[in-house]
């Protein structure tokens, strides 16, 4: 064995690659401006390395260290995985979202940190995001229309995995609800009776997953060599895409054949009417191109995969987080709630529709405000300089191309100055901003969930903020509404606590409530 490693054609390259891996990790220069490290302590040997152990095995630690002692500072985050990222002060947050595209650069970040062009089995989806436009435009023209579907999802979805008992049951929150989500979002996405197919659900649950996990493990993965690690690693990527792309494709050819047929005869009786649902959205998108790549079925599942992956995670960890503020809060809070969804839908003849929910202005609150308290986002607006000569920021530190910029969002939605009593969970802490007659219309209205601003960023802000956020506040606050209007929830006396995974903060999937059918008299 040692007469093998001593070769020179074994041990040069061995020599080659140990000292390769000591140089990058220990000795090769930053390109970054000289700037405080967040993390590193003095004394430290290797302040970036072990700033980075610290920050990636407690990012909770990280976040609050870099809001009391470098508030005002721009600072370096290392992290693993990650590559040289700086954290800008929460005083140029207005500056980031300020620079076009050329200079800082929403997607290209989104690409290298969810390494998409292996993750993502068709890159050419996210290169070309057509369905984005589609989230602004239809979509979210569609909202109130969609309304009804969404209604009657939730309905079935409840009675599915909460049940009509009359006796406390224990349900576990997040597992229920990412079902309850995933139909319900699915609804619109691909309609019935594909919406309600568990597999679909699952195998969408399944590549979300696969997105964070397989990306992260690349980013460790030396460049060179990670497209032939991707090819092992992002095996359940493939599988999922292709099982998915399986599932729907007989919808999605029935539907081209339905539509070249309404082309043909728009008089023809006999064809279905056309549904209006994303995939239908995206039928029509796609031949509007006459480019058949568009409508090839594996693009068209693939572009409504995606959408499962922006949509369905989050959502679920929205919903959860509200209804585990809620039943640790108050009964008071949840009576006052109920009374206002019964009293607005009593307004409008009991019938939901977007007029309605527009006036739950409590509902919308315990939103925004569980958001505030539990947001996922705990740095916001990260965006690659792509700017050649990188960019200078306000207070003069010059960052170089290909970094990253971060700004402050966890510790801004936690400070007391921002949002007094920050701790608190006060569900209509925004309801009662707005109702203040006294304060300007804009100002009230930019107090809604789905509204962003430099101090909320839970949708992100600026031109790339969440083109999905009216559509997801409209829809959590129906479900919401439904599990407020048809159930009792038992009370309890402490909120379990949010888990960190490195930069993300989720809620406690495993958390369970009693909760049981009201009796209506
Ligand atoms: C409560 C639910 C949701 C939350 C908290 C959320 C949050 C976010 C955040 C923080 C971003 C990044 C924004 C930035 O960096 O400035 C984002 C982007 C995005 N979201 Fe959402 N989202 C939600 C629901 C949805 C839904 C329902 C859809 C689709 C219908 C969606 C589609 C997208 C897309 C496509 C992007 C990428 C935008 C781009 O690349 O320009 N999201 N979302």
């Amino acid at each position: 064995m040692l007469e093998f490693v001593a070769r020179p054609a074994v041990l040069a390259p061995a020599v080659f690659l140990v000292g390769y891996v000591i140089y990058q990790l220990f000795f090769k220069p930053s390109r970054l401006p000289k700037l405080p490290i967040l993390g590193a302590r003095e004394g430290d040997w290797f302040p970036l390395l072990q700033a980075k152990w610290r920050n990636t095995r407690d990012f909770k630690a990280a976040m609050k260290l870099s809001y009391e002692q470098y508030r005002d500072q721009a600072v370096i985050v290392p992290l693993a995985g990650s590559g040289d990222t700086v954290l800008l002060p929460r005083s140029e947050i207005q500056f980031v979202t300020d620079q076009p595209d050329t200079v800082l650069n929403m997607h290209a970040q989104a690409i290298e940190s969810l390494q998409t062009d292996y993750t993502c089995m068709d890159p050419y989806l996210i290169h070309n995001p057509v369905h984005q436009k589609l989230i602004v435009t239809t979509l979210t023209n569609q909202i109130g229309n969609l309304v009804p579907e969404v209604v009657e999802e939730t309905a079935w979805g409840f009675e599915q995995h909460w049940g009509s008992g009359t006796e406390y049951k224990e349900v576990c929150v997040y597992d229920t609800m990412r079902r309850i989500i995933g139909s319900v979002t699915n609804r619109v996405f691909v309609g019935l009776p594909k919406c309600r197919d568990p597999a679909l659900l699952d195998v969408g649950m399944a590549y979300a997953q696969d997105v964070p996990i397989t990306s992260n493990l690349l980013r460790l993965v030396w460049k060179p060599i990670r497209p032939l690690a991707a090819l092992f690693i992002t095996l359940p990527n493939r599988i999922h895409t292709r099982q998915f792309e399986r599932i729907l494709r007989p919808e999605i050819e029935r539907r081209l054949t339905e539509f070249e047929a309404r082309q043909r005869d728009p008089e023809d009786k006999s064809i279905e009417a056309e549904r209006n649902d994303f995939l239908q959205w995206s039928i029509s998108q796609a031949k509007a191109s006459g480019d058949p790549y568009m409508w090839k079925p594996s693009t068209l599942a693939g572009r409504i995969l995606l959408l499962n992956f922006a949509a369905i995670h989050t959502s679920s960890f929205s919903i959860t987080n509200a209804i585990l503020d809620l039943v640790a809060s108050k009964q008071e809070y949840l009576d006052e709630l109920r009374a206002e969804i019964e009293s607005v839908l009593g307004e409008h003849g009991g019938e939901w529709n977007k007029r309605a929910l527009a006036k739950m202005e409590k509902l919308d609150s315990v939103m925004r405000e569980s958001a505030r308290m539990n947001s996922f986002v705990t740095v916001g607006l990260a965006r690659a300089v792509v700017a050649r000569d990188g960019i200078t920021t306000p207070s003069g530190v010059k960052i170089p191309y290909g970094a990253t910029v971060v700004v402050p969002s966890y510790p801004v939605l936690q400070d007391d100055s921002v949002y007094p009593d920050a701790q608190t969970f006060r569900p209509f802490r925004f309801s009662d901003q707005r109702s203040d007659d006294s304060v300007e219309y804009v100002k009230r209205a930019a107090k809604a969930f789905a509204s962003t601003s430099n101090d909320y960023l839970a949708f992100g802000h600026g031109r790339n903020a969440c083109p999905g956020r009216f559509f997801a506040a409209n829809e959590l606050k129906l479900i919401l509404a439904h599990l407020v209007l048809n159930y009792d929830l038992e009370m309890q006396p402490s909120r379990p606590r949010n888990k960190w995974y490195g930069l993300n903060r989720v809620p406690p999937m495993e958390a369970t409530i009693r909760v049981r059918r009201r009796v209506k008299d």
